[in-house]
C-alpha cells in the first residue's frame, strides 16, 4: 500500500535581498510503500531538507501535492498540522534534540504527553527500551549520555507514538563510525519490524542500509537505486558510483 505520495512538488523561496526567487524543489515525484526504507541523497543545496520539511508539515510547498495515507497535507489548517505531525510522524535529527531538563524517560514520554495519550506508556517504554538497548539509561539525563546513547533515546522518542513514517535528517552525522553503525543497525531492525523510514543523508554508508536511494539534483529526483539482491557492500559501491558519475559528472 502506498503510504506517502509526493506529486509534482515545487517549492520556491523568495530572496530577502532581491525580488529573485530560489527554486529549491522544481518537480519532485515519488511514492513510498508501507514498510519501505528510503534514503534521499544529493549535493548540498539540492533541496533535501526542503523536501523533508514539506513532508514533515513544517513547510508548505508552492505547488504540487503530498499525501500521507491518502490524506492531502494541503487540506490541513495550520492549527491541525501540529497534532497530525505528533500523532503520525516521528523525527530523528542529527543533533538528537533532547531536552536536558527532562530525564531520558520523560524525554521519551513527551510526544505521548503532548498528545494526551499516556495510557499504557510504561509498557510501550519497556518494550522500546529493550529493543533499543537503553534499559539502564531511563533515569539519567541527556547530558550524562554519549552521542550514540542520546540518538538511541531520540529514536525511542520518535517511535513511542508508533508513527506511520520515521523521518530522519542526517541521523548519523554527529556520531563516530562505531556509533553510526550501531544506529544504522537499529534502523535495519526497525525496518524489519515493518517501520517505514525516510532518511536524508550525505553518507553513502548510511544510505547503503536503505532499500532504495533517491538522488535529488536541481530540485528533481533524477536517479534511483534499488537495493534488490545487493549486499550492503554492493549497494555502497553502487551509491558511490552513482555519486561519481551523476552528481560529480554533471555538476
Ligand atoms: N528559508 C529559505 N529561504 C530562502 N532560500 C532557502 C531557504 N531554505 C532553503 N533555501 C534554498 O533552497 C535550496 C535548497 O536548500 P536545502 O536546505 O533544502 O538543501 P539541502 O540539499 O538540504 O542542503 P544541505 O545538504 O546543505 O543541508 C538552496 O539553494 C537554499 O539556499
Amino acid at each position: 500500500m502506498t503510504l506517502l505520495s509526493v506529486n509534482h512538488l515545487k517549492k520556491e523561496y523568495k530572496s530577502k535581498r532581491s525580488s529573485q526567487k530560489v527554486e529549491a524543489l522544481r518537480d519532485i515525484d515519488f511514492q513510498v510503500e508501507e514498510g519501505e526504507f528510503i534514503a534521499i541523497m544529493g549535493e548540498s543545496g539540492s533541496g533535501k531538507s526542503t523536501l523533508l520539511n514539506c513532508i514533515a508539515t513544517l513547510d508548505r510547498p508552492t505547488a504540487g501535492q503530498i499525501q500521507i495515507q491518502g490524506r492531502d497535507l494541503a487540506a490541513f489548517k495550520d492549527k491541525d498540522l501540529a497534532s497530525f505531525r505528533r500523532e503520525h510522524l516521528g523525527f530523528v535529527f542529527q543533533e538528537f534534540n533532547l531536552l536536558d531538563t527532562l530525564s531520558v524517560k520523560d524525554n521519551i514520554y513527551l510526544p505521548l504527553v503532548l498528545s494526551k495519550k499516556t495510557q499504557g506508556k510504561e509498557e510501550k517504554l519497556a518494550k522500546l527500551a529493550i529493543r533499543l538497548g537503553i534499559e539502564n539509561l531511563l533515569d539519567k539525563y541527556p547530558y550524562e549520555l554519549s552521542g550514540g546513547q542520546q540518538q538511541r533515546v531520540a529514536i525511542a522518542r520518535a517511535l513511542i507514538t508508533n508513527p506511520e513514517i520515521l523521518l530522519c535528517d542526517e541521523p548519523t552525522g554527529a556520531l563516530d563510525s562505531k556509533n553510526a553503525s550501531e544506529i544504522l543497525n537499529l534502523f535495519d531492525a526497525c525496518h524489519q519490524n515493518g517501520q517505514t523510514i525516510l532518511m536524508v543523508t550525505h553518507s553513502p554508508l548510511s544510505a547503503s542500509h536503505a532499500k532504495r536511494v533517491l538522488f535529488i539534483k536541481d530540485g528533481m529526483v533524477f536517479h534511483q537505486i534499488y537495493r534488490g539482491d545487493k549486499s550492503e557492500q554492493e549497494m555502497l559501491v553502487a551509491i558511490n558510483d552513482a555519486m561519481t558519475n551523476l552528481l560529480g559528472g554533471q555538476s
